[in-house]
């Protein structure tokens, strides 16, 4: 008997330009949700645009969370127990956008998510993205129910914040070829949607990463597009798989190792480089990727990365130890090779 079955949650409404940010009221009616909404937010994006996106609702409530932690979780729970709302809406970067995530699964209610920054695909996945202690914890969510993305207000975000969102695309290249991988040696479930799609993605930010520049808004525009066909790729498969092979392991342990030093759509760049190296050998295409993030001012490098090459290597002969996720580091690099990968690439100096 078939018995497969395919459920995939996406956001009904995406929303992506110029001034967008006045259409929020109009996108979330067109949900309807019910009850007043809580507006899940950080410092900065609620300076900047708290006050407009309140405006255009009725009776918002207002979150500020300074961390990304499961406390920020809690406390955004207790939060909303007073304030009763109906969904929330998650307004800024990476850390308001998780917590929202995170909070709004738990209470069982719905999220809206307006990224003012387009620093990775997790601004509009299904996946949140916790630090605890020296670990990350990679939770599985419902995705939003709409996506808002102002791009006047994300081209004058902090350039490298877009790089790394960059980057963090171009990764899906390696993550793709590791899922691959997983499928033809442990017959890991494998989705041909989800795999071109992120692979489609990566693919049209390499080629166009010339065209991609500060403060452009059309720039904005391309890299927030590329970030919603990565969530989407990842709603589609059910796991972060196509976004996420050995390039994100090595940075789940550059930030146990190295903890705050780059941003992770950097890391994920970097590693990626050494990755494609792995699969592919020296006439691979590890110098397209490296090229495409040299070109978008993403780093390439350890030095680059702000971590000594001794914490790179580190990460690189233990990142197959922190999840269970068939990837070309299966069984562990040793330090001899990953030495010998990360000069050969130019990632060490040797
Ligand atoms: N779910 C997932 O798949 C993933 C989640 N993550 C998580 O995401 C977080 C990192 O994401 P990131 O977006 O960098 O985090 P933040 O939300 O901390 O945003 C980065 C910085 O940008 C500032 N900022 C936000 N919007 C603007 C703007 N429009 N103009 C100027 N500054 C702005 C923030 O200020 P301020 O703090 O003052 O508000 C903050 O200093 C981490 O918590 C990480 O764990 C990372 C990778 C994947
Ligand atoms: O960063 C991600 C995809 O780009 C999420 O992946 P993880 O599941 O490894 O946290
Ligand atoms: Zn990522």
């Amino acid at each position: 008997m078939f018995e497969k079955t395919t459920w995939i949650k996406l956001p009904r409404n995406v929303l992506v330009g110029h001034d967008v940010l006045n259409d929020l009221g109009e996108a979330v009616g067109d949900l309807y949700l019910t009850g007043r909404p809580l507006i899940v937010t950080s410092p900065t994006p609620n300076e900047i645009a708290g006050d407009r996106v309140r405006a255009q609702f009725d009776d918002p409530a207002t979150a500020v969370v300074e961390e990304a932690s499961f406390a920020a979780v809690e406390e955004l729970k207790e939060t909303a127990e007073a304030v009763d709302p109906g969904y929330l809406i998650a307004l800024g970067g990476g850390k308001p956008i998780d917590i929202a995530k995170m909070a709004a699964d738990h209470l069982d209610v719905g999220f809206v998510s307006v990224p003012t920054v387009a620093s990775h695909d997790g601004i509009v996945s299904g996946r949140s993205s916790i630090p605890e202690g020296d670990t990350r914890h990679s939770v599985a969510a419902d995705p939003p129910l709409a996506v808002v993305a102002d791009t006047t207000l994300i081209a004058d975000a902090p350039w490298r914040l877009t790089t790394a969102g960059c980057a963090d695309i171009i990764s899906n290249y390696t993550a793709v070829k590791d899922w691959r991988l997983a499928r033809r040696l442990r017959n890991v479930e494998y989705s041909e949607y989800a795999g071109a799609l992120s692979e489609m993605t990566a693919e049209l930010l390499v080629e166009n990463a010339d065209m991609i520049r500060p403060g452009l808004e059309e720039s904005a525009w391309v890299v927030v597009k590329a970030l919603v066909s990565s969530g989407v790729a990842m709603s589609i498969a059910g796991s972060s798989r196509p976004a996420s092979g050995a390039e994100h392991l090595i940075s789940h342990q550059l930030d146990r190792i190295a903890p705050g030093k780059a941003l992770h759509g950097h890391q994920v760049g970097v590693a990626s480089i050494m990755t494609e190296y792995l699969h592919s050998g020296e006439n691979g295409r590890w110098n397209a990727i490296r090229d495409a993030l040299a070109e978008l001012d993403a780093p390439t490098t350890a030095a680059g990365l702000g971590i000594d090459d001794a914490e790179l290597i580190a990460a690189l002969t233990s990142a197959h130890e922190i999840r269970d996720r068939y990837t070309i580091l299966q069984g562990g690099i040793n330090e001899e090779a990953a030495i010998e990968v990360a000069t050969a690439t130019g990632v060490i100096d040797g």
